[in-house]
């Protein structure tokens, strides 16, 4: 119920949309209700006028029909207009809500759920919001104030009868919500997981397609893919049997109500305290407001879904970011040294620390390496220096100040990075430039991949710059990727350059175009590169080498070889012994 209160919290803003769209709805039941009690009425007057040769006044009731019918269709229309617009800036809303807290949290934090179960989240758990308002809040709050009035109605007529459509509109609007929702809370949480799951287990069959094929599983996947689907369709045919039950015990409390009525009301025609048509108009009124409580049940049932969606978004917005933003933060870096103060940090749930005592100092406008094995480290040193997470102890400083007292987003504007692992967006070429510099003219965009080599690869494409690369940019080369990387950094213009093994898996003439326009974008910056290769490092002033994460060698490129020689014995080794 915790979830209730802080969704409540989230709908705040729309709560006059909220009160007109209730309103709109009440009207749109009172009208509706008031039509067909109305015609009960004036049938049977009609026909007993008939009957008896006598005169009667149908200007007023056709008027009061008429006046009805027109209500309720404007009420319906407005109602819908109102509560779908609300809805839909509710969802829009919540989507931008979840999102900033979402993004913080990346990417430390998000590492542990898979891109198909965000997705889960911030679409299908969202929408699923959506019931709370339109299912659940506007019906709870129509039939609360429809009950009250249809009573007080009754009771102009006689306690009795007052009583029974109580008791039975009770009974329908409160009774069966009771069991319903009872009934659809373990199956709409697992519909929650599960929906999440398939989609997660969708994406990874579709992405992994081509290895699924390859090593034979596209069968096991598949069949992963079925037991889920086959498990959500249970529940789902679950609940709808469920609501097919409710609305038939809806139904009888309706004809339960009504023979009630008559039981009550046809005694009070004989004693002439009752006209003959009014008893018509009690009873299709009766009958008619149970529209007030028809939607309940099902709007309980699907409560335990819309709670568990809440309760799996709150799940990531509570998430503390893996380092906090300070409360007053350091003004925006000036000057770029780099200072590694005997930094020491573990990966939670590690058994051994990733880095441990390093030291190292990168003047501004200089240039080091960072070289070790596969897992000795180095990329652990850009996420520190990223600001992803934050040491255990020691310091990163840039310019004189500890990162962790700069606004993380003040920090990484002054950083650019390239590295063999670089994020092509579903979208145009140009567009997957302009995301390091949104505002930069056409002019510029051209000139940086001149530099990076890829202008005249781009401006031969039919489609120049407005060319789709595709999902993950699949459409281009790796190399060419690499190059689109190094146009974005030098669009960022940042003071600081990351190089993670960005000529990695490259052949040697496409190396040797990328090392020179990579010479390019690093003059004049501070420059850190991460290398797992000895060679080609002279062009760096010094250079720390790491073994399992502590360092090994620090010094001029000299140091290397010794240092990496020293680093392969124990592999050596340890091969020998095998
Ligand atoms: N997100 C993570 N969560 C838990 N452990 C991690 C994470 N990232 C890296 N590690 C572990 O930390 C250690 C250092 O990893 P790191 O990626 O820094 O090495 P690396 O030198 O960059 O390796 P490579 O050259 O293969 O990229 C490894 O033992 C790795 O398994």
């Amino acid at each position: 119920m915790n979830e209730l209160r802080r969704l409540w919290q989230l709908f705040r803003p729309y709560r006059v949309w909220m009160l007109v769209g209730t309103l709109a709805a009440i009207l749109t039941l009172l009208a509706n209700v008031t039509l067909i009690a109305a015609a009960g009425w004036f049938l049977t007057a009609m026909a007993a006028a008939g009957a008896a040769g006598v005169a009667m006044n149908y200007f007023t009731p056709a008027a009061l029909i008429r006046g009805s019918a027109m209500i309720r269709t404007a009420g319906r229309y407005g109602e819908r207009l109102v509560n779908h617009e609300a809805t839909f800036r509710l969802i829009a809303s919540l989507r931008v809500w979840f999102y900033q807290h979402l993004e913080p949290l990346a990417p430390a934090r998000l590492q542990q759920y898979h891109s198909g179960d965000l997705l889960s989240r911030i679409r299908a758990d969202i929408d699923a919001l959506d019931n709370l308002y339109v299912r659940v809040l506007v019906p709870v709050a129509v039939a609360n104030v429809s009950i009250v009035l249809f009573t007080i109605f009754l009771l102009f007529y006689h306690p009795l009868l007052a009583l029974s459509g109580l008791t039975f509109l009770v009974l329908a609007g409160v009774g069966l919500p009771i069991w319903s929702q009872a009934r659809g809370l373990v199956p709409g949480r697992r519909i929650a997981e599960d929906e999440a799951a398939l989609r997660t287990a969708v994406i990874d069959g579709v992405q992994g397609l081509a290895e699924l094929t390859l090593y034979g599983a596209a069968e096991r996947q598949a069949q992963h893919i079925d037991s889920l689907s086959r498990r959500l369709i249970a529940d789902q045919t679950r609940l709808s049997s469920d609501h097919g039950l409710t609305q038939a015990a809806v139904g009888l409390c309706a004809s339960l109500s009504l023979w009630v009525l008559l039981w009550i009301a046809i005694p009070l025609v004989d004693d002439g305290r009752l006209m003959p048509p009014q008893l018509a108009m009690l009873a299709l009124f009766t009958l008619a407001s149970f529209e007030a409580v028809a939607p309940l049940p099902q709007a309980f049932q699907m409560l335990g879904r819309t709670l568990a969606a809440a309760h799996r978004l709150f799940a990531i917005v509570d998430t503390e970011p893996a380092v906090a933003e300070p409360s007053t933060p350091s003004p925006r870096p000036e000057r770029f040294d780099i200072e590694f103060a005997d930094v020491r940090f573990s990966y939670p749930d590690t058994p051994r620390p990733a880095v441990s005592g390093i030291r190292l100092q990168v003047p501004q406008g200089t240039r080091a390496a960072v070289i070790g094995a596969t897992g000795s480290g180095k990329s652990t040193l850009f996420n520190l220096l990223l600001r992803f997470w934050a040491p255990d102890s020691g310091s990163i400083r840039v310019g004189g100040h500890d990162i962790l007292d700069f606004h993380g987003d003040d920090l990484r504007r002054h950083i650019a990075v390239v590295s063999q692992h670089t994020h092509l967006f579903d979208a145009t070429i140009r567009e997957n430039l302009l995301i390091a510099n949104p505002d930069a003219p056409q002019a510029a965009i051209e000139a940086a991949c001149r530099v990076a080599q890829i202008h005249d690869f781009i401006a031969e494409l039919p489609e120049g710059y407005d060319t789709w690369v595709g999902e993950t940019g699949v459409r281009l080369s790796g190399g060419q990727g690499r190059r689109i990387a190094v146009a974005r950094a030098l669009l960022k213009d940042a003071p600081i350059l990351l190089l993670d093994e960005p000529t990695e898996g490259l052949d040697a003439a496409t190396e040797r175009d990328l090392m020179q326009a990579l010479d390019t974008l690093m003059v004049g910056r501070t420059v850190l590169l991460i290398t797992h290769r000895p060679a080609g490092l002279d062009w760096v002033d010094q250079v720390l080498v790491l073994d399992q994460g502590r360092e090994l060698a620090r010094g001029d490129v000299s140091v290397v070889p010794q240092a990496m020689q020293a680093a392969l014995l124990p592999l050596r080794a340890e091969a020998e012994t095998r």
